[in-house]
């Protein structure tokens, strides 16, 4: 594997635990989606706090190839985006993107409220699972849009103004919820969502339409209802802090035995994952600035968790945890509830010495979609095991920073392949890796 002709490769020398400070900053499952939605204003939007990631870097070229203009503001971190050519679009090059994440598909409702018409490239993500999108194109005909599907991708109409409707969603999905938001907001009328999802990055997707000039209200029973309106202004936003991103290091921590204060974790968003942490064994102390995760010393404790949608464990710190509980005394067990093939990255942490066997049934509390349905989606992990450094090939990117995680706490040497995956959602992780002490190695010795 190799990007840009250098070979994609890292060597990770375990065996050194992780020990410093490093800084996370707005969230990949916020910040793409709050650059899309400044496609709905009539004016400029600011968003701050703004990483440097693929998947920002990916929609960034999607808006500029739709006309908004992208350029950073006076704080580092800080975008401008201004919409106000988007009707002279030229969307010629736009097939580039395919496949490059799952965010072309939220475009549809902005673009038909300011276009008429709006074509979809194939999505990307993470092969973690089938990740249909019948949920997004039920919603979008249900407020009047038409769809074509064609060879290169889905064209979408809207003959006439869209309109408000009322939806139930099969499941809570958060990119279905988005795609309600984005498109219920300038639509005519009332639009009233039920079963939708309530992630705090959808909050905070709502905070950024609501400064825009959107009317939202949410229920505590998952229902959201939005009363369209005829225009819509820019927004000046923090972006808010990833907590997928902070859970991932609280687990490097814990798995290595070390020590991280990550600055700009938030207690609020990582509620849920705090509370098991603690479970584990692992320690933490929460201050105004972030949160310090470390190994207190003595045995881990196996647990049984579950993944769900929020406010539960959210499924993309499983992938990270589960590194860790390899090293906790006893039989953890792990239902993984929202995608069904989020288990297969624990063959590669076999090799190394792991003890992890994959079940079809439903483990460790309630029936989900995908019991009895020939998926091996629950995981019995037994442990405490000592890991050996492996040959790795990244599977997705929670998997990808598992492995990194997974060959930190080994003894000997690891050579990780398909790194670049981790740019997608993780900034700068390689300058983070050495700034917490870990012995890491581009090909040919180089330092990274
Ligand atoms: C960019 C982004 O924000 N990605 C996040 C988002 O993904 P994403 O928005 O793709 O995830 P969803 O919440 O939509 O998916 C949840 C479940 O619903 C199913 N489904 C979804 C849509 C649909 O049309 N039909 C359908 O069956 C999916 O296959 C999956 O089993 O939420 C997930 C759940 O918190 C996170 O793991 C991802 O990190
Ligand atoms: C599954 C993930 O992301 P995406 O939806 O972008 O593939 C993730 O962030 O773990």
């Amino acid at each position: 594997m190799t990007v840009n002709g250098i070979d994609d490769v890292l060597l990770v020398h375990g065996g050194t635990p992780l020990e410093g400070e490093i800084r996370v900053r707005g969230a990949k499952n916020l910040v793409p989606k709050a650059m899309v939605a400044a496609l709905l204003g009539s004016g400029p939007s600011r968003l701050r706090n703004v990483p440097d990631i693929r998947d920002v870097r990916v929609v960034r070229g999607l808006l500029q190839l739709h006309g908004v203009t992208v350029r950073p503001g006076e704080e580092p971190g800080e975008l401008v985006l201004d919409p106000s050519h988007v009707e002279s679009a030229n969307v010629a090059d736009i097939d580039a993107h395919a496949g490059s994440s799952r965010i072309p598909i939220l475009l549809c409702g902005p673009l038909l409220h300011r276009l008429g018409h709006a074509f979809i490239p194939g999505l990307g993500g993470c092969d973690i699972g089938g990740r249909p999108v019948d949920f997004h194109f039920e919603v979008l005909r249900q407020f009047g849009a038409t769809i074509e599907k064609r060879d290169d991708g889905q064209y979408l109409t809207a003959p006439q103004r869209l309109r408000g409707t009322k939806i139930r969603l099969p499941y809570p999905s958060v990119g279905a919820t988005e795609q309600v938001l984005l498109t219920a907001v300038l639509a005519e009328g009332v639009t009233e969502l039920s079963n939708a999802a309530v992630e705090p990055e959808i909050e905070d997707l709502i905070c950024v339409l609501q400064k825009m000039g959107a009317i939202i209200a949410m229920d505590t029973d998952r229902t959201i209802r939005v009363t369209g309106v005829d225009k819509l202004g820019g927004y000046n936003h923090q972006a808010l802090s990833d907590r997928l991103e902070a859970a991932s290091w609280a687990s490097a921590a814990l798995a290595t035995e070390g020590n991280i204060y990550v600055r700009g974790a938030q207690q609020r968003t990582m509620m849920t994952f705090l509370n098991t942490y603690r479970k584990v064994g692992g320690a933490f102390e929460i201050d105004d600035e972030g949160i310090r995760f470390w190994h207190p010393g003595g045995q881990l404790k196996s647990i049984a968790l579950e993944t769900d949608v929020h406010p539960g464990f959210q499924t993309d710190w499983q992938q990270p945890l589960v590194v860790a509980l390899t090293q906790a005394t006893g039989l953890s067990i792990v239902h993984e509830t929202v995608y069904e093939s989020r288990l297969g990255f624990t063959s590669a942490l076999n090799q190394m010495g792991a003890h992890i066997q994959l079940y079809r049934e439903c483990l460790g509390g309630s029936d989900c979609r995908f019991g009895q349905r020939n998926f091996l989606h629950s995981a019995v992990v037994s442990g405490p095991t000592k890991l050996q450094g492996a040959d790795l090939v990244i599977p997705d990117l929670r998997g990808g920073f598992s492995y990194l995680i997974a060959a930190l706490a080994a003894q000997g040497t690891s050579r990780v392949h398909g790194i670049d995956l981790i740019n997608r959602g993780y900034e700068n992780f390689m300058e983070k890796l050495v700034e917490l002490g870990a012995k890491v190695e581009l090909p040919g010795g180089a330092l990274v």
